[in-house]
């Protein structure tokens, strides 16, 4: 592993070169003169070459300003006192008021022991200055470095819009040596590592700081992106012929057809996965990132054919990972696009004591009362309450042979007849294809397959990727309360 960058050096591999503004002045002195502290102060400044733990300020990101905050672990190990808590809130509180986005890369001890429960308490103003700032709709980044521990992780350092991770960093609550000491065995291996963060859905990303730059600019790109003035294009080609239910589904069900991650791949551009929740709970189904259609920004949250498997179907965990999404948009003011295609969730001891039904029912509270703009794109099954949850939106569209179904035809079927053999009919009875859905006033438009999206996925992938844009710019166009209020007199009026 080459060695980690300090603060400084930090900086200048992210940010564009000579553009580092640095927003300190002297920092204030807490010790009592002639005190141990003042002593440990004086030599930590002399061996690290830093004035304090923190350093803040400001410089351009290819070419965008952005606010940093960034720990000095060589100053008594980037541990958090009254002053490096006051350079930090007030640098959070000054990008605040310039409307900068904010990247932060802690690297900690946590709370600096000299200084005791008013350094502890510290940690409640940093975090009050970071909810300003999310609070005024403006991005926060994350980078967390080797090692971060206690109350910086627990306040500034899991606030991020977005988190990454320094490859092999010990990340955790309480510091392993610290644990062992007082508990006179060794903490498990393994756990506070970045790598397992990942693997429990607790960051987004584990990169190295070279690669922290391009990474944080892609996700800049989209979540910095201008929401106004975009100008909506042509409208797109809608018509499509006759669409019969059975074959409809036949097609749906083909392991070639392109799902959200071609979709993704071959339709966006700057996409940035997110991981999980962010609150330690995974879901392979449920694909969240931040991408752009053309012009158009937008958070992306969608259900994953490939990585739905009978083993792992989409379960609660996947819905809450979705509604970390929701919240992100609405955070944002970015555009959310959910994409629904699935076989029908996970049905299970776990699913229920998970709370899969609850989750449907805030997912779609979250959704239908979203204050963002909302496209739902139905991109092949759609199949009971998971595929609903993902629904409500300011416009729906659907792929030609995309379908809405209370659960799967062949469900349906056994409910009615006690046998699966009517799948057929009933999938023609419930108007459950896309162009009953654009009759029931479920759907507002069809996206063609020329004649089947797997025969053409590139074509058929840019065309809704097209499609999104055009639906998304007009979106932004219209007044928010506006917005709102069409969606909820929609849903109010399906039906009658
Ligand atoms: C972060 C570490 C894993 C890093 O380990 P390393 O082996 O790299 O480094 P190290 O332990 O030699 O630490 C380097 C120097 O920093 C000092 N040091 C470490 N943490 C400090 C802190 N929080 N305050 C003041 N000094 C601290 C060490 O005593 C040592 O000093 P010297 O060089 O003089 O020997 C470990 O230092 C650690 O476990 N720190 C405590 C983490 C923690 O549990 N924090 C919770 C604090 S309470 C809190 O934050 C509130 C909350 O939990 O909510």
């Amino acid at each position: 592993m080459t060695e980690r960058p300090d603060a400084r050096a930090l900086i200048g591999a992210v940010l564009d070169p000579g553009t580092w503004r640095s927003w300190d002045g002297p920092p204030a002195d807490p010790a009592e003169p002639g005190s141990d502290y003042a002593e440990e102060l004086a030599a930590a400044r002399a061996k690290s070459g830093y004035d304090e733990s923190v350093i803040t300020g400001e410089g351009l990101l290819d070419g965008r300003r952005v606010a940093v905050v960034v720990c000095e672990f060589s100053f008594l190990a980037g541990s958090i006192g009254v002053a490096a808590a006051e350079r930090l809130t007030s640098a959070i509180e000054r990008a605040t008021a310039e409307r900068l986005p904010l990247l932060a890369a802690p690297a900690s001890g946590g709370t600096r022991m000299q200084e005791g429960a008013l350094a502890f308490a510290q940690m409640v103003k940093i975090t009050a200055a970071v909810m300003g700032h999310r609070a005024a709709g403006l991005p926060y980044v994350v980078y967390l470095r080797h090692p971060t521990t206690g109350g910086v992780l627990a306040s500034w350092g899991s606030l991020g819009h977005v988190t990454a991770a320094e490859p092999g960093a010990l990340i955790g609550f309480l510091g392993p040596r610290v644990f062992e000491s007082l508990h006179g065995y060794p903490f498990p291996q393994g756990v506070q590592v970045a790598e397992n963060l990942f693997a429990n859905g607790l960051v987004d990303a584990v990169v190295s700081a070279e690669d922290a730059r391009r990474i944080a600019i892609r996700a800049l790109a989209v979540l910095c992106a201008p929401r106004q003035g975009l100008g909506q294009g042509p409208e797109p080609e809608g018509e499509v012929g006759q669409v019969d239910a059975w074959e409809a589904i036949t097609r749906s069900r083909r392991d070639d057809r392109p799902g959200v991650r071609a979709l993704l791949k071959l339709g966006a551009a700057d996409v940035t996965p997110l991981n999980g929740t962010g609150a330690g709970e995974n879901d392979p189904g449920l694909l969240l990132a931040l991408a752009r259609f053309g012009t158009a920004p937008a958070v992306v949250l969608g259900q994953d054919r490939r990585r739905q498997r009978a083993e792992a179907p989409l379960g609660p965990a996947g819905l809450r990972v979705a509604r970390r999404g929701m919240r992100l948009a609405s955070e944002l003011g970015l555009p959310l696009v959910t994409v629904i295609d699935t076989a029908g969730a996970a049905l299970s001891k776990a699913a229920e004591e998970g709370g899969l039904a609850g989750e449907i029912a805030r997912s779609l509270a979250d959704l239908v009362t979203l204050d963002a703009p909302t496209v739902c794109l139905l991109l092949g099954e759609g199949a009971g309450g998971v595929a609903l949850a993902l629904l409500p939106a300011d416009r729906v569209l659907a792929a030609q042979h995309a379908w809405l179904s209370p659960l799967p035809p062949e469900g349906a079927s056994a409910i009615l007849y006690r046998s699966v053999d009517f799948a057929q009919e009933i999938a023609s009875a419930q108007g459950v294809k896309s162009t009953d859905l654009r009759r029931s006033g479920i759907v507002d438009r069809i996206i063609p397959e020329l004649p089947d999206a797997a025969y053409e996925p590139e074509e058929f992938c840019r065309r809704v990727a097209a499609t999104l844009e055009y639906e998304i710019t007009g979106l932004l166009g219209r007044a928010p309360a506006d917005r709102l209020s069409a969606r909820l007199s929609r849903y109010r009026r399906l039906g009658l």
